[in-house]
C-alpha cells in the first residue's frame, strides 16, 4: 500500500544548473516505498526561488537529486502506460490531431480532465504515484487529488500555449509540476502581450525546468500568463512531467 518510512540520511549531491545560489545541504529525507522499493531521496533544505512578475507567483526547486530523479524517472518508464487512440488527441479549429507527446491522468475515483474537446478520465493512483503526491504534499504543505503525466520522447514533442484555468480544477489552488529527465525551457507570456493582438509589452519569462524540479505554480498566475512547452529540435532524451492538481469533485 501507499506506506512509507521516513528516516534521516547523509545528503547526496545534485547537479541543479539553474539556481544561482549554491547548495548546503547537510542532510535529506528518504522516503522508502516499501511495497516497490523505491526509494525517495528528497533535499531536505529546499533551495526555493521565488519567480515574480506582475500577476506571476510561481517557486522553483530541485526537489530530487540526480540519482533519485533518475530512479524515478526509470519507475515511470518501466510502469507507466499512456492514453491511445482518441483519448490522445485534441480538436483545433474543428480538426483532430494526434496529441504531440504522450499523456495520462490518475486521480482520485470520478475525476476527469477536460481540454480541447476532449475528457481525459483519471486512472486509478497507484503506490507509486501516490507516494510521488504524498512526498509533494509534505514538501509544499497543499494536497492533490489528480495528476496529469505528460511524457516528451525527445525535444520534437511540445505542449503549445495554454493556461491551466479549466473550470473542474479548483480556483486558486496551486500547481505543482515535477520534471524528470531532458532539461527544457518553459515559456510564459502574459495574455497582453500574446501574438498579433498584443495590447502591452511584456517581457516573456523563460525558465528552465530541470531533472528533479519542482515548479509551484499558484494563483494568479494562470488567470495571466499562458505557458508553454516549445519544440527543441536538438535535444534527444526522453521527458516527463508530472502536474499535480485539485479538481472540484462534483
Ligand atoms: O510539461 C510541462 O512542463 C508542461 C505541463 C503543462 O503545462 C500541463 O500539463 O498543463
Ligand atoms: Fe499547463
Amino acid at each position: 500500500m501507499d506506506k512509507f518510512v521516513v528516516r534521516k540520511r547523509k545528503n547526496e549531491s545534485d547537479s541543479s544548473q539553474n539556481n544561482k545560489k549554491t547548495k548546503s545541504q547537510s542532510s535529506a529525507e528518504i522516503t522508502e516505498q516499501k511495497s516497490l522499493n523505491v526509494i525517495f531521496l528528497v533535499n531536505e533544505q529546499l533551495e526555493w526561488r521565488e519567480i515574480r512578475r506582475e500577476n506571476l507567483n510561481c517557486d522553483y526547486c530541485v526537489l530530487f537529486g540526480k540519482k533519485n530523479a533518475d530512479r524515478i524517472l526509470e519507475e515511470c518508464e518501466r510502469c507507466l502506460s499512456y492514453n491511445e487512440g482518441q483519448l490522445a488527441k485534441v480538436q483545433i479549429y474543428g480538426k483532430w490531431h494526434d496529441i504531440p507527446r504522450k499523456q495520462v491522468a490518475h486521480g482520485d475515483e470520478g475525476l476527469a480532465y477536460s481540454f480541447s474537446n476532449n475528457t481525459v478520465p483519471a486512472r486509478p493512483w497507484t503506490p507509486f504515484l501516490s507516494a510521488i503526491r504524498d512526498v509533494i504534499s509534505q514538501k509544499t504543505g497543499y494536497n492533490f487529488n489528480f495528476v496529469l503525466i505528460n511524457r516528451y520522447k525527445d525535444g520534437q514533442d511540445h505542449m503549445g500555449e495554454h493556461r491551466d484555468d479549466e473550470k473542474d480544477l479548483v480556483f486558486g489552488h496551486p500547481i505543482a509540476s515535477l520534471s524528470l529527465g531532458q532539461s527544457r525551457d518553459f515559456l510564459f507570456k502574459h495574455a497582453d502581450a500574446r501574438g498579433k493582438n498584443a495590447t502591452r509589452s511584456i517581457e516573456t519569462v523563460k525558465i528552465l525546468l530541470e531533472h528533479g524540479s519542482l515548479l509551484m505554480m499558484k494563483h494568479p498566475t494562470n488567470v495571466f500568463w499562458y505557458h508553454s512547452l516549445p519544440q527543441r529540435k536538438r535535444l534527444m532524451n526522453v521527458r516527463i512531467n508530472m502536474t499535480f492538481r485539485m479538481m472540484v469533485v462534483k
